[in-house]
């Protein structure tokens, strides 16, 4: 008999895992979807072809509950899976704070759980998913979840006191990229080129970076210097962003996103 993994709270990131899911071969026939709003369970069935469900349907028809909704709507789904959830059941949770303990307390004794910090490159199978088994999680269960993300993407096991660091790098990672583009495409602008030539020019040495860095073996330190000429263009912009203390400023950003990630399995709802 197939696996049924079911995605609950399907907003952004659990399409962008059932899209990826689907093109990697699972069936849709194997997969449902959940979502508070009747016209959005219509539109992922219409778009992916899989059964919509309630929560409580879910629960008792699949396998593996993958948990996609915002940690501040965790405890109302939870509360609302509680009763259901049959023994054996998988549940993987995606929501950036939420501790496989905060699930546990809310499930019967021994359910497994795994928590996830999947981001949205699994849209293009360039995803990285941070993986860590809750207490009664097996290696079969991580095997199976990292089956699921790695589908879409790399995946890394960590411990679970690193998920909130690795939510700030990874989970939200992306944005910063996309925030330096938008930015780094207005100074073309400054500089008198045209918005789209702008933009494409950035995105290029963005992807160009990105590749060089997987690729080629070498530290980012040397693969800047070998950008930076004597007394030529680039270490004139390299000064300019440590006088306006841009390193500090991203370790800052990632300090923050990690401490927010942390309040948000204390309830901190704001
Ligand atoms: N976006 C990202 O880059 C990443 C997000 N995450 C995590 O994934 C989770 C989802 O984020 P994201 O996809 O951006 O958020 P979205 O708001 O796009 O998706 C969450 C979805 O859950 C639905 N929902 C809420 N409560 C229920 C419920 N009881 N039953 C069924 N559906 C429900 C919401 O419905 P409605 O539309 O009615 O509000 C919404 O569609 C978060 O916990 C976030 O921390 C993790 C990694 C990356
Ligand atoms: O911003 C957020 O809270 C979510 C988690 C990681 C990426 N997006």
């Amino acid at each position: 008999m197939s696996q049924k993994v079911a995605v609950l709270g399907t907003g952004k990131i659990g399409e962008a895992l059932l899209s990826g899911m689907i093109r990697s071969g699972w069936a849709p026939a194997d997969l449902f979807v959940t979502a508070r709003r009747q016209e959005r369970a219509e539109e992922l069935r219409t778009r992916y072809g899989v059964e919509a469900l309630s929560n409580a349907d879910a629960a008792k028809r699949a396998d593996t509950l993958i948990l996609a909704c915002k940690p501040q709507d965790m405890a109302a789904l939870l509360a609302e899976l509680a009763p259901h959830v049959t023994p054996g059941t998988l549940l993987v949770s995606a929501a950036a704070g939420i501790t496989t303990s905060f699930i546990e307390e809310r499930l019967h004794e021994d359910t497994p759980v795994i928590r996830v910090m999947p981001n949205t490159p699994v849209l293009v199978d360039e995803g990285m998913s941070v993986i860590s088994a809750g207490s009664h999680a097996s290696t079969a269960d991580l095997n199976h979840a990292e089956a699921i993300f790695g589908a879409v993407g790399k995946t890394l096991r960590v411990p679970e006191t690193q998920q909130d660091a690795c939510t700030a790098l990874s989970g939200s990672g992306p944005a910063y990229f996309y925030f330096l583009v938008e930015a780094m495409t207005d100074a073309g602008i400054l500089l008198g080129l045209p918005r789209d030539k702008a933009h494409d020019l950035i995105v290029q040495a963005a992807i160009g970076a990105a590749v060089m860095l997987r690729d080629s073996g070498e530290h980012p330190v040397k693969l800047r210097e070998n950008v930076t000429s004597p007394a030529g263009t680039t270490i004139n912009a390299i000064r300019e962003l440590e006088n306006h203390g841009v390193r500090a400023a991203l370790i800052a950003a990632l300090e923050a996103a990690r401490d927010r990630s942390r309040e948000l399995a204390s309830g901190n709802n704001a």
